[in-house]
């Protein structure tokens, strides 16, 4: 896994936009672990994150001067025989942490090594896998009001981690490769854009699920979502489906959204809805069977959702963006059908019966 900040898609742009501020590019690398090498992860094992830490050891992390002459390449290449040092670079001033080569450093470690260093304290972070050979592609885009969260989500579903700080001037995102139930790689690519107000964005961008994000303490945020529910229908193409997130559930004593009234808004429009915390993972002891539907970690609400999404396009779906179902498919539901997989069923049955209908 390569974590980079990718800014505005273009590093040259980027520089040039930041020039005058402090710029840490951070390029994190995760390899997979040799066969002889143990696993050994970052941190307690958790369903939302066991199942990353199984497939990468995440012990070489290296930060990079931003030079406009620079180019992705370079930036992304990975030093492999330093595993145990961080370089961290910017304009002026360049610095090296070594670390205990035993001691596996992660991407929240890197804040305060910075603070230490009395380097730029708010930075960002963007990851990149590099997974081999995923079998699926899937676009997931970050929608909400300002401040509900959205990087945070991003970042906690992508490294397991939860970083206060980010930039709201970043455009991330983020390849990540999943596996589904079926052991099937589905490699994602996860965006939070930069203008969530943005009025074209839904038409302009193909993606394949549409996160909706709210603050569970920001009423004004939930009504954000509600206020463009029906363009987002108005908008939805085939093969797209919409989860949405409600987000700070750790913040129990301010909620001011309840999960009644929430769930009822997104079951009124087929929508699917979880609460989550990109702040707080749930217990890693708890007893699945006992989490209500709708309360579940980052991780495991987005590989619900992206299971379900990639099964059912697997059975009816074409991979092609907006191309509906597929032509002489089977058409039978799968056999666990949750709202999303419903409604997206539902949708592509109505579909064809309006395609048939049309030729007859
Ligand atoms: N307590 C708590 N705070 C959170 C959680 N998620 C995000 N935050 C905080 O909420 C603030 C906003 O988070 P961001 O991820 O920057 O939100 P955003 O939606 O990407 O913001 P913009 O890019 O400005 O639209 C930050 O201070 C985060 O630390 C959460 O689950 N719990």
């Amino acid at each position: 896994m390569e974590i980079i900040d990718e800014g505005c898609g273009d590093y040259a742009a980027l520089n040039d936009r930041f020039s005058d501020h402090l710029k840490i590019m951070m390029v994190t690398s995760m390899f997979r672990a040799s066969e002889t090498e143990p696993l050994k992860p970052l941190r307690r094992r958790s369903s939302s994150c066991s199942n990353l830490y199984d497939r990468f050891d995440a012990n070489l992390i290296s930060t990079f001067r931003l030079n406009q002459n620079q180019r992705r390449t370079s930036l992304l290449r990975p030093t492999r025989d330093r595993r145990d040092s961080i370089l961290i670079a910017d304009k002026k001033h360049s610095f090296s942490f070594h670390g205990s080569r035993r001691k596996s450093l992660s991407t929240s470690d890197l804040p305060g090594q910075l603070k230490k260093q009395k380097s730029e304290k708010k930075f960002s972070i963007i990851s990149q896998f590099r997974p081999s050979k995923p079998e699926r592609d899937m676009k997931i885009i970050f929608w909400g009001a300002e401040q509900v969260g959205k990087s945070a989500l991003l970042v906690r579903f992508v490294t397991g981690r939860y970083i206060s700080e980010y930039s709201s001037l970043v455009n991330y995102t983020v390849t990540k490769t999943i596996s589904t139930e079926s052991n099937v790689d589905v490699k994602l690519e996860v965006t939070d854009p930069t203008s969530c107000a943005n009025s074209g964005l839904l038409k302009k961008s193909s993606f394949d699920l549409l996160l909706l994000v709210f603050d569970l303490t920001n009423a004004s945020s939930f009504r954000w979502i509600k206020e463009r529910a029906e363009r987002v229908k108005h908008d939805m193409k085939n093969n797209l489906s919409v989860v949405v997130l409600g987000n700070k559930k750790d913040l129990s004593s301010r909620r001011e959204v309840s999960t009644e009234e929430a769930r009822s808004f997104s079951e009124d429009n087929n929508w699917v809805y979880f609460e989550v915390s990109a702040a707080e993972l749930r217990d890693s002891e708890e007893d699945d069977e006992e989490l209500q539907d709708h309360d579940k970690s980052v991780y495991d609400a987005l590989q619900t959702a992206v299971t379900e999404l990639f099964h059912f396009r697997r059975n009816f779906g074409s991979q092609k963006k907006s191309s509906g179902m597929s032509k002489g498919g089977d058409e039978r539901p799968p056999k666990r059908r949750s709202s999303t997989v419903q409604y997206i069923y539902e949708f592509a049955s109505h579909a064809r019966k309006l395609t048939l209908g049309s030729r007859s």
